[in-house]
């Protein structure tokens, strides 16, 4: 056919995200398990690879990234998953809020909230678009809360309002923890809480709720996206609630590629 290979024309490279990331690990396996022997996963974070995307894109030039939904990217550019007949990047995800051991006594009102968290792709996607539209975070998360107050009304429902207790949130920089945690940061601060957010790496998140130095995770990524952390930190967090089911992570392309599976990579 003459075309070039796929994996000629990217320099056998895929374009991913902070390398502690779930997505990160399922990728590395993805090469061994499709043998994409002269295939390697470029790590960087989530910001850098987006800024990939939109230059590849805008100039309709061959790249492949880890994906995931929710994500602002799968509106803005047409991009399609390439079919995992292997099951490596696992099928319908879960997001899990995730909590400290103790948490439930020292404050159970925050607690419940996380236990009652629960909302749909659209409702983060708002959110995230919003912010990528350049809102500071925490003004697109007020603005999704003024739109939403009977969403949020459900989270609160039958919880009592506190008086500055002190609580503290972990989170990674993908857009769609990002969200999520400014938002349920307002809601809790809407409670009466002084909640403190803290960026870190996603080791160090599932790290910090495991050893008590934070009160919980929102981006519990599970069953198979952050299993490694669930199984290192087994017995020492706990598992609150889903906040959102149907999630998904997988290698993504833009639509104008004309591959469909990981397995077309190997020509
Ligand atoms: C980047 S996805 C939100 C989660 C993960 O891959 O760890």
């Amino acid at each position: 056919s003459g075309s070039e290979s796929v994996g000629k024309s990217v320099k056998y490279k895929i374009t991913g995200i902070d390398p502690g990331a779930g997505i990160m690990q399922a990728t590395e396996e993805a090469i061994k398990e499709y043998e994409l022997d002269k295939w390697e996963l470029v790590s960087g974070s989530g910001a850098a690879m987006t800024a990939s995307l939109k230059k590849a894109y805008d100039k309709k030039e061959p790249i492949i990234i880890t994906g995931w939904n929710p994500h602002w990217m799968f509106s803005k550019y047409d991009l399609k998953y390439l079919d995992d007949p292997k099951g490596v990047y696992g099928g319908a995800e879960e997001i899990h809020s995730i909590g400290r051991l103790g948490l439930k006594d020292d404050h159970p009102e925050a607690y419940k909230v996380l236990q009652q968290f629960k909302w749909e792709d659209a409702d983060m996607g708002a959110v995230m678009v919003d912010i990528q539209d350049g809102e500071k975070p925490e003004v697109a998360a007020q603005n999704w809360i003024n739109e939403n107050k009977e969403k949020v009304a459900e989270w609160t429902n039958g919880v009592n309002k506190v008086n500055g207790d002190k609580l503290k949130l972990v989170y990674v920089a993908w857009d769609s923890t990002i969200a999520s945690t400014n938002v349920m940061k307002l809601v809790l601060e809407d409670l009466g809480y002084d909640v403190a957010i803290s960026q870190v790496e996603a080791g160090p998140m599932w790290t910090a709720v495991a050893d008590g130095s934070a009160d919980a995770l929102l981006a519990g990524w599970l069953p198979v996206t952050h299993q490694t952390y669930a199984e290192k930190f087994e017995g020492k967090y706990e598992d609150i609630g889903t906040s959102m089911e149907n999630v998904k992570i997988g290698l993504t392309v833009p639509e104008y590629m004309d591959i469909d599976s990981i397995e077309d990579l190997k020509e």
